[in-house]
């Protein structure tokens, strides 16, 4: 396009563009004291001027552009921040700028500005309040209270209103909430589930259109939200719903990627502490029965006697599993490695992931349910490896290597997500492979390769004909394998 066909107010973000990326301070200050909407205006593949300047270097432009309040975090059409371009090409003192948090708090880790992802699963939308839920009294006024929010369970799924006649976009499944009054039966029923989620988080608390009284010290308090699991049949369940289109949704890996990410959240708390009390209904310890506590965060046995109620015990509480996944760098750093499960859908293929074992890899034998302590050597007497844990770094090396035969050397952390199916905790990595002989376990994988760059971005955005296809956004897979294509595109 040349510059008679731009409109006018194209014309400038170009010049406004362009006096960034050559560094024309004067230019810069002047546009945006005629024009300060330009401040965040995006060009070509969605490139800033922060992005620009932080390009070429020009450090002034950047201080400019950020003390005018600009937007630090915006990306590019390949995920990348300003942050990730000076760095990327060597620009240390703006990425020093660039990195510091608004609390004027350096980045002391390098790469800890991939902490700022948020995955699917794990936004925080309420205060948990782990204080009170040894507060009977508060709890118990809490259930009662008009503004409290329910949600209904039923076979470790929530009730769910979908505007889809059959429920199958994204986006648009909502959460069925429920007051006091329409399931305070279902909570005299000894066989129920009760737990308290949290209260909701308020920026403005003045703003409140709460119809329950203020505290004595005139505070009004936010609504709480608890998750009820009952065993009433879930026809019956369905009945006490206002809503159109309410169901249990039955295929939770794929039906429970369908809310908001505020939504999404509130059902991974949920759901993980719910599967936990449906695993543990007896003590682990002496089989005797439980009872709940604590707001449905603990479970603790009836047998006096038993050993679990002494010292301490990681029994009694809801447990999470930690899993590593990772994306696997060839090392030509061209290439990443992924494969594929039997029960996957067709054609798609993911990053390699299993779950972290207790033990100690110089101990271990290679097959990876036997777990050998080697004591021959007197030296293993003297200085006993065991029972210290496996650390997430040589779980992505045995995993990899157990799945795929393929050794890995550096590992590094870049974002984690809860996955409630039933409670993981999934830890993100990049490895890089320092051998490349592909042997699969077929007892785990059905197919594992290397694939190039450019392949991984078609599949990644959608190009004509994919010869393969990834996991959806809302998993860690996805945004791992994002992250590796914004990390080393050609800027
Ligand atoms: N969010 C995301 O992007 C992704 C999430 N995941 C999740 O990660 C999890 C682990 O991945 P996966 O590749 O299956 O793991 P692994 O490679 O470790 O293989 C699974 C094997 O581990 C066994 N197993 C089950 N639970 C545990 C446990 N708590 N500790 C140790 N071993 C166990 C199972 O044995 P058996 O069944 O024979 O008893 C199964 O054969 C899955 O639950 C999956 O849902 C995986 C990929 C992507
Ligand atoms: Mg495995
Ligand atoms: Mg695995
Ligand atoms: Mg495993
Ligand atoms: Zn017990």
């Amino acid at each position: 396009m040349t510059s008679l066909q731009l409109s006018a107010e194209e014309e400038m973000v170009e010049r406004f563009l362009d006096a960034a990326a050559r560094g024309d301070l004067p230019q810069v200050s002047t546009l945006l004291s005629q024009v300060p909407s330009l401040l965040n205006q995006m060009g070509y593949s969605g490139w800033t001027a922060l992005m620009l300047a932080a390009r070429n270097g020009h450090y002034d432009v950047v201080k400019t552009l950020v003390s005018h309040g600009c937007d630090k975090f915006s990306v590019n059409s390949s995920s990348q921040t300003a942050f990730d371009i000076a760095k990327f090409w060597g620009h240390r003192h703006i990425s020093n700028l660039l990195g510091r948090t608004d609390d004027g708090c350096q980045r002391i880790l390098p790469g800890s500005d991939l902490s700022q992802q948020e995955n699917y699963f794990s936004r925080e939308t309420l205060d948990r309040l782990s204080g009170k839920r040894t507060d009977k009294v508060w709890l118990e006024a809490k259930q009662s209270d008009p503004d409290t929010v329910y949600l209904l369970f039923s076979n470790l799924s929530p009730m769910v209103s979908s505007s889809q006649e059959d429920g199958s976009t994204g986006g648009d499944t909502k959460l069925c909430r429920f007051r006091y009054d329409a399931v305070k039966d279902l909570l005299q029923k000894p066989a129920t589930v009760l737990v308290f989620l949290g209260v909701e988080r308020r920026k403005n608390p003045s703003s409140t259109t709460s119809s329950s009284p203020p505290t004595e010290e005139g505070v009004q308090e936010p609504p709480a939200w608890f998750a009820i699991s009952t065993d009433e049949d879930a026809a019956e369940l369905l009945k006490r719903c206002r809503e159109k289109n309410c169901s249990f949704p039955k295929t939770p890996n794929r039906d429970l990627l369908k809310f908001n990410e505020d939504e999404a959240g509130v059902v991974a708390q949920a759901r993980s502490v719910l599967a936990w009390h449906s695993r543990y209904s007896f003590c682990p310890t002496c089989g005797s029965s439980t009872k709940l506590e604590e707001g449905g965060y603990k479970r603790s046995c009836l047998n006096a006697d038993c050993r679990s109620l002494q010292g301490v015990h990681n029994t009694c509480y809801p447990r999470v599993d930690p899993v590593v996944i990772m994306l696997v760098i060839h090392p030509d750093g061209n290439q990443c490695l992924l494969g594929r499960k039997k029960m996957f859908p067709a054609g798609m293929f993911s990053c390699l992931a299993g779950f972290i074992e207790p033990g100690n890899t110089h101990t271990r034998t290679h097959t990876h349910t036997l777990c050998v302590v080697n004591v021959t050597h007197s030296r293993d007497l003297l200085c006993p490896r065991v029972p210290a844990g496996e650390t997430v770094e040589e779980a992505v090396r045995r995993e990899v290597e157990e799945e795929s035969g393929v050794k890995v050397g550096p590992v590094q952390y870049v974002s984690c997500q809860p996955w409630p199916m039933p409670s993981n905790l999934m830890i993100g990595c990049l490895a890089v492979a320092i051998s490349t002989d592909i042997r699969v376990d077929e007892n785990e994988i059905e197919e594992a390769r290397w694939f190039p760059r450019q392949q991984v971005i078609d599949s990644l955005f959608r190009g004509a004909r994919p010869a393969f296809t990834i996991p959806p956004r809302q998993t860690i897979a996805h945004q791992l394998i994002r992250h590796w294509i914004g990390m080393n595109s050609n800027l």
